[in-house]
């Protein structure tokens, strides 16, 4: 295993186990940490078929399909389960684990192993054929593992398993396929040790991938206020700062999703980390800085009302789910945009207007985020959440700009609203610029593609006056506010 970077070290803290420490000062948006291949990294089952297996490129489906010159993924001849964006790529992922578990997939097929079965499956067959890196694998054994907590624990998982209970199921399958002859024991703690100390793979947009782990990534421990990030491209993984970190700090990263009020962040760590937490914003029952709402009921019965209708909408065709998430929306309406869960409310219909092209509709969602919600709950203008989100939305400026400016006639509701665009397409492209270099690095993949993207629609030259843009941000604000 390569050797921390000079600037981090780990020390024992008083109630969290080992962490990672800044041994120098750090400055706010630069790269801490860099992980070109965790010890063990496998796709959900979903992206088997849209992702190299090997290097984690994301390579959905699309319209390009039909260029020759497109990248497409070659699926392993044998299984037909794992599938490749190269040759190269193929040949790494043989002689590193694959050659072990083909065979495997391969009698499954088209059945496939979910992929906690698959991540502790893959780490038995390399620790029988030894071909586990010596110094990863024993960091790895150092990791807590809480198993016992997890034995004696009765908090269910939404299938209504206990965890314990969904460990044994993990553990007997993946003992089972692999043939490992370890102790179902051992197996069990391993799984566990899995589930509390491994990452979501996800793409450089922040989409989960699969998952992956990294005894150095690992010992990060949580912060409900943290001062790092993790973002990947590919199967690389970087650690970011969020802040300046000054010498001797603990870096933290967060487990969970911050937007959530305090009882339920301390509910889902104890639930899923098995630890109480008592960072400052949890001990003040603070939410990124804005204090939670007081206990009041009328707010639970309206809250249980529109995530009854999110969860009813997820089971309904786009179209129909639409006016479901619309009136979720309208039940929160008295209560503050950014309080959950309107965020999240938000983003599924925001996710359900774009899949049925309601271009107007996506756009009001994805304003509501940029205005009301995002700069509350992600302070620093290059968060890469916020970052990733102004990236979405400014694809779809330039796809609502397309289809008027080829005539297509207006896009029904916005037209009152006289905006231009180009310029707002051009404003968005360099707070994007200006971010994308702290959130995910100058020479990273994501900031190539968004340079490229606004070279190639004339967005690079020259930013626009500073009176234009305010114009246009205002009229944006409207269509937030409508
Ligand atoms: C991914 S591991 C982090 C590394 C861990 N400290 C270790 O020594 O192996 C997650 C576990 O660390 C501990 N932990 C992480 N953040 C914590 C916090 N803010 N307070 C208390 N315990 C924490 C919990 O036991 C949690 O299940």
């Amino acid at each position: 295993m390569a050797t921390l970077p000079k600037h981090i070290y780990t020390q024992i803290t008083p109630d969290a186990g080992t962490g990672l420490f800044a041994s120098e000062a750090i400055p706010p948006g630069v790269e801490i940490l860099r992980i070109e291949r965790p010890l063990v990294s496998v796709l959900d089952s979903p992206h088997l078929k849209d992702t190299c297996s090997e290097c984690s490129l994301w390579l959905p489906q699309n319209d390009d399909d039909r260029d020759p010159k497109c990248k497409r993924l070659k699926a392993c001849q044998a299984c037909k389960v794992t599938k490749y964006c190269c040759k190269e790529c193929q040949t790494q992922s043989w002689k590193k684990h694959h050659k072990y578990e083909c065979k495997i997939f391969a009698k499954l097929y088209p059945n496939v192993l979910p992929n906690t079965v698959r991540i502790v499956m893959q780490l038995l067959l390399r620790l029988n054929a030894k071909s586990l890196p010596d110094r990863e694998w024993q960091a790895f054994l150092d990791l807590q593992s809480h198993v016992d907590e997890i034995r004696s624990s009765q908090i269910k998982n939404e299938d209504g398993l206990t965890t314990w209970h969904a460990i044994e199921l993990m553990s007997q399958a993946a003992s089972s396929y692999s043939g490992s002859q370890e102790p179902i024991s051992f197996i069990q703690t391993l799984t566990a040790r899995i589930l509390i100390n491994s990452h979501t793979l996800t793409t450089p947009n922040l989409d989960p991938l699969g998952l992956c782990l990294s005894p150095h990534s690992a010992l990060l421990n949580h912060s409900c206020t943290p001062n790092t990030a993790i973002v990947f491209s590919g199967s690389t993984l970087t650690l970011r700062s969020l802040a300046a970190i000054s010498a001797k700090s603990e870096l933290s990263i967060s487990y969970i999703d911050t937007t959530n009020p305090t009882s339920a962040r301390q509910s889902e760590l104890r639930s899923r980390y098995f630890f109480n937490c008592s960072c400052s914003p949890c001990s003040a029952g603070i939410t990124n800085g804005l204090p939670d709402p007081r206990p009041d009921h009328n707010f639970d019965a309206v809250q249980a009302r529109a995530v009854g209708l999110q969860a009813e909408a997820s089971t309904l065709p786009q179209d129909r789910a639409a006016a479901l998430l619309k009136s979720a929306l309208g039940f929160l309406g008295h209560y503050p945009p950014h309080r959950q869960p309107s965020p999240s409310i938000l983003h599924t219909a925001f996710l359900n207007a774009i899949a049925t092209q309601s271009w107007a509709i996506a756009l009001s969602y994805a304003l509501k985020a940029y205005f009301l919600i995002d700069p509350l709950h992600y302070r620093s203008s290059w968060h890469p959440v916020r970052v990733v989100r102004k990236w979405v939305l400014l694809r779809l400026v330039t796809q609502i700009a397309g289809i008027v400016s080829e005539g297509d006639g207006s896009i029904k509701g916005l037209e009152k609203f006289g905006i231009n665009w180009q310029i707002v397409a051009v404003g968005l492209f360099h707070e994007i610029s200006d971010g994308a270099p702290h959130s995910h690095g100058s020479n990273s993949p994501f900031t190539a593609e968004v340079k490229a993207f606004g070279e190639g629609a004339g967005m690079g030259r020259g930013k626009c006056e500073k009176g234009l843009l305010e114009e246009e941000w205002a009229k944006l604000r409207k269509v937030a506010d409508g």
